[in-house]
């Protein structure tokens, strides 16, 4: 008899029960294989994210993003990684329609990439789907406050919760969410005090990007912390490395020793064996 394979990677359901342990739960995002196989030592979850459209593919929103890629992002992810949860972004108009159309396209995310779970945007309005899809054995982090695929919607990519309308929907999004039951959400670009308030209301870790400390974890796009990323630079990016202007200048160097000849140099070149 075979013994069933023990899951050596982070699960949603401990990713849930972080909440309130005094832990934060650290995540960035990640799309390929070696970046991954960097990330997974010192994360709790990697989020492969639609983000992956503009940092990665120059589209101008993260809507042109299809379900194919973030299954083949999903599966390079997953191949990098030892110990991390991996969630994997459900793309604009995969999920949004029915929640028979974001279990049948869930369950083809979870079944060809083998991801631990997957994200998707909304907050009361998509309550429906999260129930039906967590009854069904996929596990769902959800995403409110500022919503890309909603960008031709709301118009611009500014911070959430600035009235007190909009602040209440945010707020009965997460705790209709939270009962639909995903095992945690992302608050993102949300004030700081909407967002503590959320976290203090919630029986799931909050995850912040752009939500202020208050929450039980943060995420980042990878790309946008390691300098890798500047067409824009939202408030709520850090920057822990500058690769952009290191990987111009490694170009910069190569392109100045071909032309001078330096390179290849005798290392770099085969001979035949000497009789
Ligand atoms: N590189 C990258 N980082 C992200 O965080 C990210 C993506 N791409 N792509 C998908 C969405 C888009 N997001 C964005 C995009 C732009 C802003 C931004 O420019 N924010 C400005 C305010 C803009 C305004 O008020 O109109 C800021 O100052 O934070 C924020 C989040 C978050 N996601
Ligand atoms: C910014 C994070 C939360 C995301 O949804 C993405 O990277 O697509
Ligand atoms: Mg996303």
């Amino acid at each position: 008899m075979s013994v069933p394979t023990i899951q050596r990677r982070k699960t949603t359901g401990q990713i849930r029960a972080m909440k309130g342990s005094g832990q934060p739960v650290v995540s960035l995002t990640a799309y390929t294989t070696p970046v991954a196989r960097l990330f997974d030592p010192h994360v709790d979850f990697l989020l492969v994210g639609d983000s992956v459209g503009m940092v990665f593919y120059g589209f101008k929103s993260s809507l042109e993003v299809t379900l194919d890629m973030m299954i083949a992002h999903g599966a390079a992810v997953m191949r990098g990684v030892e110990k991390s949860c991996v969630i994997v972004d459900m793309p604009f108009g995969t999920y949004q329609e029915s929640p028979e159309q974001a279990f049948r396209n869930a369950a083809r995310m979870m079944v060809e990439t083998g991801c631990d779970g997957v994200k998707l945007e909304g907050g009361e309005e998509m309550a429906e789907t999260i129930h039906f899809m967590t009854q069904r054995g996929i596990p769902v982090l959800g995403h409110i406050g500022l919503t890309p695929q909603s960008i031709n919607a709301f118009g611009s990519y500014s911070s959430r919760g600035r009235t007190d309308a909009e602040a209440k929907a945010i707020m009965s999004g997460a705790q209709a969410i939270e009962e639909a039951g995903a095992f945690a959400y992302v608050i993102e670009a949300t004030q700081e005090p909407l967002a503590k308030a959320i976290t203090e209301a919630s029986g799931v870790p909050t995850i912040g990007i752009g939500a202020s400390v208050h929450c039980d974890g943060q995420v980042l796009v990878a790309d946008d912390m390691l300098g890798l990323f500047s067409d824009f630079k939202p408030k709520f990016v850090k920057h822990y490395a500058s690769l952009a202007p290191q990987i111009a200048s490694a170009a910069e160097t190569y392109a100045a020793e071909v032309r001078s000849r330096a390179f290849p140099a005798v290392e770099h070149t085969y001979q035949p064996k000497k009789s």
